[in-house]
């Protein structure tokens, strides 16, 4: 049985708890916008399309037990600032509901088109994927992450199931470590031949021809092309820049947003120290030591070879390329 991070219930929404991964699968039922914005905020669910169905889900509950839609819209729309999945699908929740639609079915339509969405931008990428690639990763960009099948980690999903005999360098992807714990989770699951690694060994594996492209998600790209991603990934794209490794995007048209034109403009979410200075209970600084934590980073079009969607495959990346793939 495919992984799935959610499944809507008609009045209430199931959603796996992904901060007690890999150790527990505990499920919430989250019965109102509150709930869901909370599971948003303290990242049980994360993940841009992800965030983006269970917020419109959030909307049909809160909207349903007769809160001023306004108010449903601007409680989810506060939890998180950069993935810009979260507003795109409450934007259309919003006109969905003005135009008199079934906003039930709105929201399953979203669910049901980011998956199908997921499943085309595995296809399309798996034709980039040569025989027996060794792939590296960033953070988690699977099922746990969007509707189901994954972004990019949808496009080694493919890979592995069309039998290319593909590995995956899987980065633990530090502070909340969504590679170790939710990748290596998801791939161990199928039994995609993986291998945990630290951040900071990427580059090295680079320079000894160990890696033969990058592959990561986005939580919003601009009408230039300029990626936010997890913190970390335009580290990544410089060293692979570095090494002449292919550095591909995999995300699907609702990540666009195209009233942004330069990365230096996309809100980067800050999040608190604490999640720097412990790891899930452990201490790992002394308590009064300053942290700064910045969940995303911007990767510049330059540095990204292609960006792969459900609607083409945009190379290469500029305002002209994507204007044509998403029109
Ligand atoms: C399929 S997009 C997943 C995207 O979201 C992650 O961020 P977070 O775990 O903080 O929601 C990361 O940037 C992934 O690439």
């Amino acid at each position: 049985m495919e992984v799935k991070a959610f499944y809507w219930k008609g009045d209430y929404l199931l959603l796996l708890d992904q901060r007690k991964l890999p150790q527990e699968e505990v499920w919430l039922e989250l019965r109102d916008h509150i709930q869901v914005a909370q599971a948003i905020i303290n990242m049980s669910v994360r993940g841009a399309p992800a965030i983006g169905c269970v917020a419109a889900y959030g909307f049909v509950l809160g909207v349903k037990r007769g809160v001023d839609p306004r108010e449903v819209y601007e409680v989810l729309k506060s939890t998180r600032p950069t993935a810009y999945n979260l507003f795109w699908a409450l934007d259309r929740m919003l006109s969905a509901l003005s135009s008199g639609k079934d906003i039930e079915q709105e929201a399953q339509l979203i669910e049901r088109e980011d998956y199908e969405a997921n499943k085309r931008i595995g296809e399309l990428g798996n034709e980039l994927i040569p025989e027996g690639a060794r792939l590296l990763t960033h953070c988690n960009t699977g099922a746990l992450a969007t509707a189901g099948w994954g972004t990019a980690l949808g496009v080694i999903r493919t890979a592995h199931y069309s039998g290319k005999g593909i590995s995956v360098w899987v980065d633990e992807t530090r502070p909340y470590l969504q590679g170790a714990r939710l990748t290596a989770w998801e791939l161990l699951k199928e039994g995609v031949p993986h291998k945990l690694i630290t951040d900071s060994t990427a580059g090295f594996l680079m320079k000894k021809g160990l890696v033969d492209l990058v592959i990561v998600g986005a939580d919003r790209i601009t009408a230039v092309g300029d990626v936010a991603n997890k913190i970390g990934t335009y580290s990544l794209s410089v060293l692979a820049k570095e090494h002449g490794v292919p550095f591909y995007v995999a995300a699907p048209s609702s990540t666009f947003d195209l009233s942004t034109r330069s990365g230096e403009d996309i809100p980067i979410e800050e999040r608190g120290e604490e999640e720097v200075k412990n790891c899930f209970g452990a201490a790992i600084a002394p308590g009064d030591t300053p942290a700064l934590h910045l969940a995303f980073d911007v990767t510049p079009a330059e540095n990204i070879t292609a960006i792969i969607t459900e609607r083409g495959i945009i190379k290469p990346v500029n305002e002209e390329s994507i204007q044509r793939c998403l029109s």
